[in-house]
């Protein structure tokens, strides 16, 4: 695997931005022209410069109209209307950049146990704990016990669909995750336990979904008293925020993972399979 850092100029000054050629999350110095639009000072060059008006003239027709009716400052007036134009969606990506290397500036303060020498590094094992009780192992088996074990219908029919939305969740956000392709952050050390490989990817967190998701289904189907309901709550905040500050994610990757699980909630729901189902689906495969 390619060292993150070799291939990551951030670190050396530069800020991140969108919409590279190979389509993951890129970084390219903001003190250094776009592709897509030039700087006024070179709007100013190209005006008086013959080589850059012979090159203009290979550009797209609009670009030529624009050049060609006048010369001196309607000229240039001709070519800043063009680029107010064009520096619209430069200002959205310089908008996203910074929001995005917000965002990675951040991640990196709060990454305090991201190793034993960090400055909360002795908070490392309670932080792995949090990760272990949102990790998906232990919720897929501890789920298939219970339904194993459930001797009523509606305790069946509560697992079951809690197991299909876990799995339902893996697939998601391993296809999210393989889609987006973001590396985790540079300071994240990579031993956790029992991954797949698109979990080297750090968008969404999976942790953050499962959490949201499952926090969701336990307080629906769930008759808790109103203490436990916060700590479900809490317990599922802590997981967000430990992946921070284990440096596992950035802040990003977990605010969309808590609501990629929340939404996912909402598909639990909609494929909910009930014992008429069950029955229904049973029964098709028996004659089949
Ligand atoms: C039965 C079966 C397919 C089990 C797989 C469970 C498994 C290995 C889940 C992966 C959990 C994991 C490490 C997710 C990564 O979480 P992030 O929060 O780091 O994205």
């Amino acid at each position: 695997m390619p060292s993150p850092k070799a291939k990551n100029p951030a670190r050396s000054g530069g800020s991140p931005v969108f919409g590279s050629s190979n389509s993951r999350y890129d970084f390219m110095s903001l003190t250094k022209p776009l592709n897509r639009s030039s700087p006024p000072h070179l709007v100013q060059r190209q005006a008086s410069d013959p080589t850059a008006a012979r090159l203009r003239a290979s550009e797209s027709p609009t670009r030529r109209r624009g050049s060609s009716s006048s010369t001196g400052s309607a000229s240039g007036q001709g070519i800043a209307e063009e680029d107010g134009i064009r520096l619209n969606p430069s200002f959205v990506r310089v908008a996203l950049s910074s929001l995005l290397a917000i965002d990675l500036w951040m991640s990196k303060q709060l990454g305090v146990c991201a190793c034993e020498d960090s400055s909360w590094g002795s908070m490392r094992p309670l932080m792995k704990l949090l990760e272990i009780s949102g990790h998906g192992i232990p919720w897929l088996a501890g789920t298939a016990y219970s339904l194993y074990k459930s001797d009523s219908a509606a305790g069946q029919e509560i697992m079951l669909n809690l197991l299909m939305g876990l799995l339902l969740d893996l697939v998601l956000v391993a296809i999210v995750k393989a889609v987006v392709r973001r590396r985790r952050p540079a300071h994240n050390r990579m031993d956790m336990f029992a991954t797949f490989s698109v979990d080297t990817y750090s968008f969404p967190s999976g942790h953050a979904t499962r959490a949201a998701m499952c926090v969701r289904f336990l307080l629906a189907h769930l008759v808790l008293a109103a203490p436990l309901r916060v700590l479900v709550l809490l317990w599922a905040g802590l997981v967000g925020l430990s992946r921070v500050l284990l440096g596992r994610h950035n802040v990003t990757d977990v605010m969309f993972g808590f609501w990629m699980g929340y939404c996912q909630y909402n598909l639990v729901e909609m494929l909910w399979i009930s014992p008429q189902t069950l029955q229904g689906l049973m029964g098709q495969l028996a004659s089949n």
